[in-house]
């Protein structure tokens, strides 16, 4: 069950400062996501100092390579200890490689795929080659239905596709939203983007954010604030 449905993004290459967010937004978040900029330099040892500090870790490391590669990929990254309580893979992958992540994970941690990234609108996709006949959101279903079939528990995806995700899935299956903004807040590289409290209304599950929170003068402030636009929006 998520309580709490905010995930902070804790991305920075430096283990002090990662420590030092965890510590502040403890009491207002449900995860710590460590991604790519924190672990290639901080490795398992600095993963294991941020872990320390309470908060249920997010290992967001996109995992994206042949199957065998992802599934022994995985298999050491589940050795860390505490293990991630959430990890990903893409979903681009394909069915072979979802599998056998599914197989590799065993149900240890809730195994998520990433389909299409919140920082990619349409006209993107569309010049990486995807069907230009199917929207952005229809390529996320798609990929969200064939990672539910392949055994994952969930997918990261923008906000304005969580109910077509949730459609072609199951009202169970978990979304994980990044590109979340506060309505004052900088759009920086995303371009799909949400309200904490509108990409829960649209019935995200999960919601990432970073830099708004990362950013702020007051990292403490900035995760209350926003847990608060969120109680108030289970008042409505
Ligand atoms: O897998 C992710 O977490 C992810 C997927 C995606 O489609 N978009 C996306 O922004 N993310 C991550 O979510 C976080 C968003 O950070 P901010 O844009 O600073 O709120 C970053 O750590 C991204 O790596």
């Amino acid at each position: 069950m998520i309580k709490n449905p905010i995930c902070v993004a804790l991305d920075t290459p430096d283990v002090a400062r990662a420590q030092e967010l965890a510590r502040l937004v403890k009491p207002y978040a449900g995860y710590a996501k460590l991604g790519m900029e924190f672990f290639y330099a901080a490795g398992p040892k600095g993963y294991e100092t941020v872990a320390k500090e309470g908060l249920p870790i997010f290992l967001d490391l996109k995992l994206h390579d042949i199957p065998n590669t992802v599934a022994y990929g995985l298999r050491s990254l589940m050795r860390l200890d505490p293990a991630p309580a959430i990890i990903n893979i893409h979903t681009t992958g394909g069915a072979d490689m979802m599998r056998a992540a599914a197989e590799a994970v065993d149900g240890r941690a809730i195994l998520i795929g990433v389909t299409i990234l919140t920082s990619l609108a349409d006209a993107d996709i569309h010049a990486a080659g995807f069907a230009k006949d199917l929207s952005g959101r229809d390529h996320a279903a798609a990929l969200a239905r064939l990672a539910r079939q392949c055994g994952l528990d969930g997918v990261v995806c923008s906000a304005p596709d969580v109910r077509a995700v949730k459609q072609a899935t199951a009202r169970d299956f978990v979304t994980v939203v990044p590109g979340i903004r506060p309505a004052d807040a900088a759009v920086q590289d995303q371009k799909r983007i949400a309200t904490p409290r509108s990409a829960l209304d649209e019935g995200a599950d999960i919601l990432v954010i970073g830099r708004p929170i990362t950013g702020a003068a007051d990292p403490a402030v900035a995760a209350h604030d926003i847990a608060r636009s969120i109680e108030a929006s289970h008042a409505h």
